[in-house]
């Protein structure tokens, strides 16, 4: 007997045109009828490209290798479970710097689109992808290197009204252990000129300056420039967005979502020049790193426990 309350399936809209999700070769792209798009490579769960009004927001080194042979220079790399290189005596110290989430083949677990009805109605179409990660998953190497069970969800949603990007992770304790977790979005931000970018909304908070022998500071200006190599971790942050202004003009906002750590990155002339999978080498000149995450000490998740936490990133190309 069939159940009286079984839900129906969701309709398409008659509203007009609907979000499309298209997976092959390893990656996954969505389009929203405005055209806005995002691509996700598999490899990392690393989206590589997100347009809005037909403008690349993210930068992507020309050198910078697709094929799974090497992390992305480039889009939004996933650092977990370490920040950096891993600490001597801790569980993480034999893993590489940055962890081994942007190296593995993550699962694209499946989309779902908003029912909100088209943007001519006031509607805000957006379409969610979903990719998932978990021990068995990993490399021989990697489940050597970090024995513990752990599943991560990787929520990327394209929305279309506001022409955000938002992306979240989910870490959950599958296992009988507690363990510690570091995570960051390293997001590669392109911009036309970076010497004539500020940096907003970091004013007041404490840094970790890697450039200058990882001293501590405080950020005495509400805006900072970009004018050398900055490698700076701002921790405990009390505003929720950072924003990337352009000739005067807002770029992106960046909004924490549970998160209150930031890294701003720029490698400026010489580290470009020692990276070999850094193209141009003067691209240090259209891009800024701006990276929201928890990498002030370490998360512990008990058996069970679940965390989240990510950023919705506002384009206002
Ligand atoms: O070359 P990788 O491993 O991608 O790291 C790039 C940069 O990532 C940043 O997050 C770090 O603060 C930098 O110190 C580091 O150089």
């Amino acid at each position: 007997m069939g159940r009286s309350n079984k839900p129906t399936p969701l309709s398409p809209s008659t509203t007009g045109p609907q979000p499309s999700v298209h997976s092959e070769q390893g990656r996954v792209v969505a389009r929203l009828p405005t055209g806005d798009s995002v691509e996700i490579l598999l490899y990392g769960a690393t989206v590589i490209s997100w347009k809005s009004n037909g403008k690349e927001n993210l930068w992507v080194s020309k050198a910078a290798k697709l094929d799974g042979s090497k992390p992305v220079r480039g889009g939004v790399p996933i650092v977990f479970p370490c920040f950096g290189p891993p600490p001597k005596n801790h569980a993480t110290s034999s893993l590489p710097q940055h962890g081994f989430a942007r190296s593995s083949h993550w699962e694209y677990l499946g989309s779902s689109s908003s029912e909100s009805g088209s943007l001519a109605r006031g509607g805000d179409d957006s379409i969610k992808l979903d990719f998932g990660l978990s021990h068995a998953q990993l490399s021989e190497d990697a489940k050597k290197q970090w024995p513990y069970a752990f599943g991560l969800v990787y929520s990327v949603t394209l929305g279309g009204k506001e022409r955000t990007l938002q992306t979240m992770l989910r870490v959950s304790n599958q296992g009988k252990e507690s363990w510690e977790f570091q995570m960051l979005l390293h997001s590669y931000f392109g911009v036309d000129d970076i010497t004539r970018c500020q940096i907003n909304g970091l004013g007041s908070s404490t840094y970790i300056d890697k450039v200058l022998d990882a001293s501590q500071h405080t950020q005495s200006t509400p805006s900072i420039a970009i004018t050398g190599e900055v490698d700076r971790v701002y921790t405990s942050i009390k505003q929720d967005t950072t924003s990337i202004v352009e000739n005067g003009k807002p770029r992106l906002d960046i909004q924490r979502d549970r998160l209150v750590d930031s890294v701003v990155w720029n490698p400026w002339i010489e580290k470009a020049k020692g990276m070999s999978d850094f193209e141009p080498k003067d691209g240090y000149k259209n891009m800024v790193c701006v990276e929201v995450g928890a990498v002030d000490g370490w998360q512990r998740l008990e058996p069970g426990e679940t965390w989240e936490g990510g950023q919705i990133v506002r384009s206002h190309l």
